[in-house]
């Protein structure tokens, strides 16, 4: 059987998006999911999305592998494709200007903008350490600016799940992070027994903080939508930035805003498609 697919990127993270409306379960396992995702020999994607009926009352469902079979709660950059992708299925007609997406980590809602970007409504960030989870702090606690050994060298860390786990430190030059051998140390790091996203972030100024990340699951990625929210909430509670910030990843720049009157989070920034094919 043919499957058709789109490609699409998020600031340069990038998704191989499939339509799944007619089931509620996802048409390739996750094993042909590691197949596609390869960049020698498969279509090469940090993950695999797909579009699934709605549940509960939402318009959609999200499910995601990344490019190592694992399925996360919640992708950034990828709900944002998801969202455009949307609007591009036949037979579905941008009738509404935003989408409610039932996801692992609850009901997402991003909205198209006028001028192309997509505006997501990514929820509140849980900051608990039993809600990460890690063993950083006792279960009901914050884990912020916490020392954690991590290849003979002490890293002060926060801990902030936007639905998935985040690992948040701040250094004072991201390019000179050896992310390849880190990385992994982190995400297999006891103290996180779902494993974790790391992010590392340079405060260049109170609204512009530059990102380097290594995804659960997928390894260096050139952007993380969930990652950038988690280091803006990360910033805020170690008063190095404001509530509103532009993230600098090496794919592109997002736009993130922890509100003061709802507390959620609202991330903003593009998709693109990049090509069609079949499988
Ligand atoms: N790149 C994504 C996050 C994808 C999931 C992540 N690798 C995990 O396992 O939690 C984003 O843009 O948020």
């Amino acid at each position: 059987m043919a499957i058709e697919f789109t490609k699409y990127h998020g600031v340069g993270n990038d998704f191989i998006l499939i339509d799944n409306r007619s089931s509620l379960t996802p048409i390739i396992t996750p094993e042909k999911a590691i197949k596609l995702c390869d960049r020698h020999f498969g279509i090469g994607a940090d993950g695999v999305i797909f579009a699934l009926p709605g549940q509960n009352g939402t318009d959609y469902t999200m499910r995601i592998f990344n490019s190592d079979g694992s399925e996360p709660e919640m992708c950034g950059n990828g709900i944002r494709c998801l969202a455009v992708f949307l609007t591009e299925l036949e037979g579905i007609s941008r009738t509404k200007d935003f989408y409610t997406i039932h996801t692992l980590a609850g009901v997402i809602t991003p909205q198209l903008t006028d001028d192309g970007q997509v505006k997501v409504d990514m929820g509140s960030p849980r900051l608990l350490a039993q809600e990460i989870p890690t063993t950083l702090a006792p279960a009901d606690s914050k884990v912020i600016n916490v020392p954690l050994e991590v290849a003979d060298h002490t890293w002060n860390v926060t801990c902030v799940s936007m639905g998935n786990p985040h690992c948040i430190t701040f250094v004072d030059d991201v390019a000179a992070i050896p992310l390849e051998t880190i990385g992994p140390k982190f995400e297999h790091h006891p103290v996180f027994p779902q494993r974790t996203n790391t992010e590392f972030i340079q405060i260049v100024n109170r609204n512009y903080l530059k990102m380097r990340v290594w995804e659960r699951g997928a390894g260096i990625t050139l952007a993380c939508g969930t990652g950038a929210c988690a280091s803006l909430v990360a910033g805020v509670l170690n008063d190095k930035c404001d509530r509103a910030a532009t993230i600098e990843l090496p794919g592109g720049e997002l736009e993130i805003e922890w509100s003061e009157i709802d507390n959620k989070i609202y991330m903003t920034g593009p998709a693109e498609r990049v090509f069609a094919g079949k499988f």
